[in-house]
């Protein structure tokens, strides 16, 4: 899919940005390459940290940092683990644009659109694939704390329920009104990732993600509910952001850190917290980013 993005003016820092507006999109990304300079900004692979994939972020090569802060109409980030910090650099030999730091439609009243935009920007900076990754707990009773999941598929329950990204006006810049996601994590990227991990050592599942709205963890039922539709790990994000990558043509690589493992029966209940969430996700993000990094090598972008 070609990019439209024809010369505009750059966006001010407290300027009122509209997610839907393909133009002021196109401010917001004038306005970044002014900052940090058009060359720097041009990237060929965007990365999306979740808890505990920080360090890919601080592993970037020749960075440069753009807090959200100075980017218009990115929100702050509020969830304790993610920085706010647009990174620009070279990973494995590739140009790169990371995010560290997300934004979780509970964040923001479900508003799908805002928290897409930085997809949208990474587009307009030229990536052609994503590698996304968040916290999860595991509901497959294969899956352990601190193991790596590979998304194969996701159920994207808030856009079941209305809450797509792509709801409204959709303006044909910024792709299909109606986006097949079929092969929303692609299989060749699936394949190199599988190798990679065999050569590695690291074991690696791969599963079905859902996404619920949260903030609040599940209950017991509602694991139970997930287990029976075929979900293997859950989770409160992503499935916004690879649903408009897919529009955008922009093609998707996925995995889940398992952080806890989702309980079953309402009789032996054990709490989730954030804090375990945390924890987990520290002890094994190193590992699980030097194995994100290790794939960015073999990449054929
Ligand atoms: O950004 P991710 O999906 O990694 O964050 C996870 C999901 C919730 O936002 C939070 C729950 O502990 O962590
Ligand atoms: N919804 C949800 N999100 C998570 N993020 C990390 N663990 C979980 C979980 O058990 N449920």
């Amino acid at each position: 899919m070609e990019n439209n993005n024809a010369p505009t003016h750059a966006a001010e820092p407290h300027q009122k940005i509209d997610p839907r507006n393909f133009d002021d999109i196109l401010a917001v990304v004038a306005s970044i390459k002014e900052q940090v300079g058009e060359e720097t900004a041009c990237a060929e692979l965007g990365i999306i940290c979740g808890s505990g994939l920080g360090p890919i972020g601080d592993a970037v090569e020749e960075a440069t940092i753009l807090p959200y802060g100075k980017i218009p109409g990115f929100p702050a980030t509020h969830v304790v683990g993610h920085k706010g910090n647009m990174i620009f650099g070279k990973l494995g030999g590739k140009k790169v644009v990371c995010l560290q730091g997300r934004f979780h439609p509970y964040e923001h009243n479900m508003d799908l659109a805002l928290c897409t935009l930085p997809v949208r920007v990474m587009h307009q900076l030229g990536i052609k694939i994503m590698i996304v990754s968040n916290a999860a707990g595991g509901i497959n009773t294969v899956l352990r704390h601190g193991d790596l999941m590979l998304i194969k598929d996701h159920i994207f329950l808030p856009a079941l329920a209305g809450f797509s990204p792509l709801v409204g006006c959709n303006d044909p810049r910024f792709g299909a009104r109606f986006v097949s996601v079929h092969d929303a994590y692609d299989k060749q990227l699936r394949q190199l990732a599988i190798e990679v991990g065999r050569k590695s050592n690291m074991t690696l599942y791969e599963g079905v993600y859902v996404m619920s709205g949260g903030p609040q963890y599940e209950s017991p039922a509602e694991v139970s509910l997930f287990k029976t539709v075929g979900a293997d790990a859950l989770g409160m994000s992503t499935c916004h952001e690879v649903t408009v990558a897919r529009q955008c043509g922009i093609k998707v690589l996925g995995f889940s850190l398992i952080t806890n493992i989702a309980n079953l029966d309402c009789d032996a209940s054990v709490e989730v917290s954030h804090e375990e969430v945390l924890d987990i996700a520290e002890q094994a993000g190193q590992r699980a980013s030097l194995f994100v990094s290790d794939i960015i090598k073999e990449l054929n972008i």
